[in-house]
């Protein structure tokens, strides 16, 4: 038995008594149900890797330093699947709030699925849930095909996996019952953030092992983003999630800081929340996987490292744009807005270095929709990361916030680059994990690219008109100097532009349906027979390469 199986079943062990424990004792139905759901995994935790052990004792012994790189590839596939299986559910969860917002009778008056519970379930599930995974699976891809290293240990990257799909059934159970912390994109109480944060740490481990193992004495661009995101949502996530539980069988806690240092903690993590999940982490994937698709090396790598230096020392400082005009001194209100501008230069040099590797390429955007889809995804980029400063200036912030405006720019990064990158990233592994040499159907991939991108027009197009009509109508005075219109009838007017962006929510729901489909079928090793209007793809695998 490898080391790190020997140190996770023992923890595991640990882990079950003191659930189980918990279980037996808490008055919290809450506690009670997740202390449950903690020891019932632990023991298949705990079940899994003696099953490991006694089903090939052999392949589980390391490698020997001068044998041929056996690459870990299972893991990543499981991220694979479960990307894009938690990227359905945070869709059809969107889409459900969209719904709800047009027509509230949706809610049923239940207290489990209403808007409230639900909202925080879609963020969770398609940032941490989707592209969590996402990112999971990515960089244990990347990080050893461009380190020549396999991840270390054999047990770790699957605790790792597992135990980030807890966090998420945790998480997602915890707001169906109501349990939250009441912090945006921190929802998860107390107990959910030492499990997160455990995994964090071994999710650490395993990337800063592979480097050390390198045997490419260059550490590749891409791994210094993962790295930043890896290292950055560590310490965000510990310092906002301070709190001080009520007992330690409840599931209640309360946060260490007060009023405004309270506020400005938590968007100094929401922000760079932003920055270093959102964007550090999805441009480590446009570092790798665009160059690869397009079979051409980065446009510039002096440009990369000075993004990625002057990017991630800007993100850090621009929090406070989310607490304009509030109790926040007003320096420091400042302060936010000057770097979110100075923000735009950072992140549209990441956006010309991916573009521009497609120089000598482009033909390439008309044969494959792969590239076309990873090619809009850096567009959706600069495009956000310039609305991003101009609605941080003080003056249009004054309009925009709480309005649609903002939801709109947030789908606009989120749909148009989380999601279409992690989709072009998926159309590649799949291939490449599961050995075959093309994908199920390249005019799926087509389909899915429009239909979606009709989505997503139609969602930032109708939250931009009801946002600004929704700011103006809330500013609006009448000669006597009362409020023209009532907050009611602003409510009434942004409604047809809820159904517009639901069923625009729809569009994209029913193309990551199409693309689930295709490469479901591409894993099997069928291959659709098409017309060639389409190239066939000629990306090879850089693993079977080597
Ligand atoms: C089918 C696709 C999607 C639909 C229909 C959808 C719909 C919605 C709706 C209706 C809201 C609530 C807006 C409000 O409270 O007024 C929302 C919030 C949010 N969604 Fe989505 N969403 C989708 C996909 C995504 C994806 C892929 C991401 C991230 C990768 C995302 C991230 C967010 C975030 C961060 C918020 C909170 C915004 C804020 O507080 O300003 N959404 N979404
Ligand atoms: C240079 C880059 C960017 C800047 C300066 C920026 C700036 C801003 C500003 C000023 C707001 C509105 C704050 C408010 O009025 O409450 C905002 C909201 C938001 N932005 Fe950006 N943005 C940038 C890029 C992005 C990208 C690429 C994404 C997504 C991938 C994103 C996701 C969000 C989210 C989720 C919110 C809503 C937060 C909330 O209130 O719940 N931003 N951003
Ligand atoms: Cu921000």
């Amino acid at each position: 038995m490898p080391l790190d199986g020997w140190v996770i079943a023992a923890a595991l062990v640990i882990g079950t008594f003191y659930a189980t424990l918990t279980a037996a004792r808490t008055e919290d139905p809450v506690m009670s149900v997740h202390a449950y759901i903690f020891a019932g995994a632990f023991l298949l935790g705990i079940f899994g890797i003696i099953k490991a052990y006694f089903d090939n004792s052999e392949s589980l012994t390391s490698q020997s330093a001068d044998a041929p790189i056996e690459y870990d590839l299972k893991v990543i596939k499981a991220g694979v699947i479960a990307s894009v299986f938690w990227g359905i559910v945070g869709f059809l969860a969107g889409d459900t709030i969209a719904f709800q917002l047009a027509y509230p009778d949706l809610n049923f008056d239940t207290s489990f699925i209403n808007f409230g519970r639900l909202r925080p379930l879609h963020t969770s599930a398609v940032i941490f849930a989707f592209g969590g995974n996402v990112l999971l699976a990515t960089s244990f891809y990347v990080v050893q095909r461009t380190c020549k290293a396999r991840l270390p240990g054999v047990f770790s990257s699957w605790f790792v996996f597992w135990g980030y799909q807890l966090f998420i059934v945790i998480a997602a159970t915890g707001y169906l019952m109501g349990a939250t912390q009441g912090k945006e994109y921190a929802e998860p109480e107390w107990y959910t953030d030492i499990w997160l944060t455990i995994v964090w740490v071994v999710y650490l481990l395993v990337f800063l092992g592979t480097l050390w193992k390198r045997r490419e004495p260059h550490i590749y661009v891409a791994n210094w983003f993962y790295l930043a995101f890896i290292v950055t949502v560590a310490m965000l996530h510990i310092v906002n999630n301070l709190t001080v539980p009520v007992s330690w069988t409840s599931s209640k806690s309360y946060i260490l800081f007060a009023g405004v240092q309270d506020a400005l903690t938590q968007w100094w993590y929401g922000h760079n929340a932003v920055g270093f999940f959102l964007t550090a982490g999805f441009l480590a994937i446009m570092y790798y996987f665009v160059p690869k698709r397009a079979n051409r090396p980065v446009y510039s790598y002096r440009l990369s490292i000075v993004h990625f230096w002057s990017l991630i020392f800007m993100y850090i400082w621009a929090g406070p744009h989310h607490l304009h005009y509030t109790a926040l001194p007003d320096w420091a209100q400042t302060l936010g807005m000057t770097f979110s501008i100075m923000l735009w230069m950072p992140s549209w040099g990441g956006m010309i270095n991916g573009l521009m590797t497609l120089s000598g390429a482009w033909d390439k955007l008309r044969t494959d929709p792969v590239l076309r889809m990873l090619v809009v995804s850096i567009a959706f980029y600069g495009m956000s990361t310039f609305e991003g400063p101009v609605m941080s200036i003080k003056a249009v912030n004054s309009l925009s916030h709480y309005t649609d405006w903002t939801v709109g720019h947030v789908h606009s990064g989120a749909l148009g680059w989380v999601a279409y990158v992690s989709f072009g990233a998926l159309y590649c592994l799949v291939p490449w994990l599961w050995n075959r040499t093309q994908l199920y159907s390249l005019k799926l991939v087509s389909y899915h690219f429009w239909i979606s991108t009709f989505g997503i027009l139609l969602y930032i197009t109708s939250m931009w008109v009801s946002g600004i009509l929704q700011g103006l109508m809330w500013r609006a005075y009448d000669d006597l100097g009362f409020l023209e219109y009532s907050f009611v009838e602003t409510v009434e007017a942004m409604n047809p532009f809820y159904w517009i962006r639901a069923i625009g929510g729809a569009f994209f729901v029913i193309g990551s349906l199409i693309m689930a489909y295709n490469l479901w079928r591409t894993a099997r090793g069928d291959v659709r027979t098409e017309s060639r209007s389409l190239a066939p793809e000629a990306v090879p695998s850089p693993i079977a390469a080597e």
